[in-house]
């Protein structure tokens, strides 16, 4: 996708084939910064202070860590450190560890004089059929986008929550691949985006990437949704995953399940988008088996902001002797989930469903997802 015009993925190797680079989205919308991650220890804190986030994006970036740690040292010691480090990152997105295991099995077997070049192809392998995967997902959410424009005619109204967009992916985007499939394709479609506090990806992120693109959007504040669903103005949620399971319980952003509960409450279909590697298949309830991160209380008592037409600032909004929370993540059940729009078509939100489509995954021959 494009910003200002230029190309971009989210995720790439420098001209020395060795030097990875990413966007760095804590400094979006408002500055647009290039960093060089160098080493193992720069992609660790490049996932954990979420300089990149969104869990495919996690999932490649762990994949480049791995190859970035066989550049320091091809040794099985630096192997096991690099695939312990990275795992302690973020606790939440499956594909973190979808990411590292499927670097570890492929370079643990091989000479070390060959694991330098065969981690930095398989990066750059986990890298584009991420891109094929939600571009694959986009075609199966457009039809539903524009099964709802025949029926309904005028704009569809869809509504998102945190950022599942290209820039939570290495390109397209998850929520947001049928959304730029059916921009695209000409269908008039407008997008709620849900701010998503504490971290505010909606706003920063997805309201920043949709402008780009130039689909019509219109921010509101977390709270808003279940008044819009409740007035008719939103025909479907669509929101992305950091971990699915193999029953179709969907773990996402904090505030999702809210949004699963309004729409259920006013018959408005809530559809989520994902590439097969977020489906945890060791995982059937994801309320009690799913772990939750928890992150900086901070996060919840400041915010920051750009000051008019001047740097960004921080500020505190709770009193000061007032404790904060700040899980970061909620699990919707499946009964609440209208559909799973994945690269190999729409399943239902259940074992058989999610089976149907993956059947080497399901009985146990492929315990990663597949593609
Ligand atoms: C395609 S991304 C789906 C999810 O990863 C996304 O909605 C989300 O919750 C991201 O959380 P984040 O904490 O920003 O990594």
């Amino acid at each position: 996708m494009n910003i200002n015009g230029t190309p971009y993925r989210t995720i790439w190797t420098a001209a020395d084939g060795r030097t990875v680079q990413i966007i760095d989205q804590t400094r979006l919308p408002h500055d647009l910064v290039i960093v060089d991650l160098t080493g193992l220890t720069e992609a660790a804190r490049a996932i954990k202070d979420m300089l990149i986030r969104g869990a495919p994006l996690i999932g490649a970036t762990a994949a480049y860590g791995m190859a970035l740690a066989m550049a320091e040292d091809t040794s099985d010691r630096h192997l096991d450190t690099a695939a312990t480090t990275l795992l302690a990152t973020r606790p939440t997105a499956v594909n973190l560890r979808w990411g590292v295991e499927r670097l570890k099995a492929l370079l643990a077997p091989l000479p070390e004089a060959e694991r330098l070049e065969a981690a930095y192809a398989e990066a750059a392998r986990v890298a584009d059929e991420d891109v094929a995967m939600c571009a694959g997902l986009g075609e199966h959410g457009l039809k539903l986008i524009r099964a709802i424009h025949q029926r309904k005619g005028g704009p569809v109204n869809i509504l998102t929550h945190c950022n599942a967009g290209w820039l939570a992916t290495v390109d397209w985007g998850t929520a947001t691949a049928p959304i730029y499939k059916a921009f695209d394709a000409g269908i008039p479609i407008h997008v709620w985006v849900d701010e998503t506090r504490p971290r505010n990806q909606g706003f920063n992120l997805t309201a920043f990437e949709l402008g780009q693109h130039g689909v019509p959007h219109t921010c509101i504040v977390d709270n808003a949704g279940g008044h819009l669903m409740q007035h008719g103005q939103v025909d479907m949620v669509l929101v992305g995953t950091d971990r699915t399971t193999a029953r179709g319980d969907v773990c996402n952003k904090i505030g999702t399940y809210l949004k699963a509960l309004a729409a259920h409450d006013n018959g408005v279909p809530f559809y989520v988008a994902l590439p097969g590697p977020t489906i945890d298949w060791t995982v059937d309830d994801g309320v009690a088996e799913i772990p939750i991160e928890e992150r900086d209380p901070a996060e919840v008592t400041h915010i920051t902001g750009a000051l008019a037409e001047g740097p960004t600032a921080t500020v505190r909004l709770t009193p000061a002797m007032s404790p904060a929370a700040n899980p970061a993540f909620d699990v919707t059940p499946a009964r609440l989930v209208s559909g799973l729009i994945t690269e190999r078509g729409v399943a239902e939100a259940s074992r058989a469903g999610l089976a149907a489509l993956y059947p080497e995954a399901a009985h146990g021959e492929d315990k990663g997802g597949a593609a």
